[in-house]
């Protein structure tokens, strides 16, 4: 199983510029997280610090018994090792093949014989779908290739901890929804910790197990998917929403000035669907149901009573389901959840999770004995 990372506390400033203050969440081991917040909000440097790139000014970050934000740098050196990175842009060296690029951390950090190396780049490239293309350069293959190689190079130190920076960037809508499905299904396999920083909202409505958010130098929100996703919050509303009215400007939040002007001019309609708790997605035909689940249900049940009433409900609606599925659940109508804990989820929206691709990367796509 992943390994959980709490983070207590952690602050971070750049000269008088501070990122974030006071962030504290805890990464439940083996399962999906999501950060989200608008461009500028600090997930990047965020994800540095998890990983002791970047040494905060203040708190904590445990991950094994280590301190990744204080320890000697050989202790977070080694603590390091339990990570997967996946950068924006795959971090691809060009003038290496792809095969080399994945070797890379096999050869930098292990003493493994090249035919060890050989097997296991080969398992990794067949994980993601890569097969035939490991002897290419990174220039000479598509964005969605580059992330999935990126992604193989994450995992050729058998991650526990899988650190995925905007993994959606620069991909059209079908390949996020297969890069999406591949980290699904990696979870399922792996049972890693996975931490997604990303905007687009529909990796983070779909994938995660848990969600945050950070917005004006603070962690609005972190908790179980339905928090954020039924959250009155001015700025989750927004940004879910992908509004322009609410606190999040063009190029950061928005003065009292703009914000007294919009509220001169009536409430925004909220866009359909915008508090919907959607299905979340399955791993691929033939792998395992991911244990996460399980899990998860069992850590949720007990932090029932703190959840606010729409988040109660909603997983109250899944938790009732159990196993079998996850239930649709749409917040009812009224001012912040209403108070209420909603109508049961209409069974005929049960189903409407779409059906798992069949044809997926290769090593997804294929029959299993
Ligand atoms: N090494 C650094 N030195 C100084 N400032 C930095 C450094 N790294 C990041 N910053 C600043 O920290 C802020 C947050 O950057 P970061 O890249 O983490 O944001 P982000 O939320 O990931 O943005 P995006 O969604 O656009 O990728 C930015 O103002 C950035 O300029």
């Amino acid at each position: 199983m992943g390994i959980e990372v709490v983070v207590e506390g952690l602050t971070k400033a750049f000269g008088r510029q501070t990122i974030w203050q006071d962030v504290t969440l805890t990464l439940p081991p083996g399962e999906i997280s999501v950060m989200l917040g608008p461009s500028g909000t600090g997930k990047t440097v965020f994800l540095k610090a998890v990983v002791g790139l970047l040494r905060p000014d203040r708190g904590r970050v445990l991950v094994n018994g280590v301190d990744m934000a204080n320890s000697p740098e050989r202790d977070i050196f080694e603590a390091r090792k339990l990570f997967g990175l996946l950068f924006q842009d795959g971090a691809l060296f060009g003038s290496m093949s792809l095969f080399d690029n994945i070797a890379f951390p096999l050869r930098e950090h292990t003493k493994k014989k090249e035919s060890e190396i050989r097997r296991i780049v080969m398992e990794r490239i067949e994980l993601v779908g890569l097969v035939g293309a490991e002897r290419k350069l990174p220039g000479e293959i598509s964005g969605g290739m580059r992330k999935r190689a990126g992604l193989a190079r994450a995992l050729v130190l058998d991650p526990q901890i899988i650190l995925c920076d905007e993994p959606d960037s620069g991909l059209d809508p079908v390949r996020t929804t297969f890069l999406s499905q591949l980290l699904v299904d990696l979870n399922a396999e792996l049972d890693a910790t996975i931490l997604i920083v990303t905007h687009n909202l529909e990796i983070a409505r779909t994938v995660p197990d848990n969600m945050g958010m950070l917005f004006l130098r603070r962690l609005v929100t972190f908790g179980p998917r339905e928090v954020l996703l039924t959250s009155d919050e001015p700025v989750v509303e927004q940004f879910l929403g992908g509004r322009m009215a609410g606190p999040i400007g063009m190029s950061e939040e928005k003065d009292q000035a703009a914000l007294d002007r919009e509220a001169l001019a009536g409430p925004v309609p909220e866009r359909a669907g915008t508090r919907e708790v959607v299905p979340q997605m399955r791993p691929s035909a033939g792998l395992p149901e991911r244990r996460a689940v399980r899990r998860r249900r069992e850590r949720v049940r007990e932090l029932l009573h703190t959840l606010p009433p729409a988040a109660r409900a909603a997983v109250e609606a899944d938790l009732r389901h159990g196993d079998r599925d996850t239930a649709a659940y749409t917040v009812p109508d009224g001012p912040a959840g209403g108070g209420t804990t909603g109508p049961a989820p209409d069974p005929a929206r049960v189903d409407t999770r779409p059906e798992a691709p069949t044809l997926l990367l290769p090593r997804f796509g294929r029959r299993r004995s």
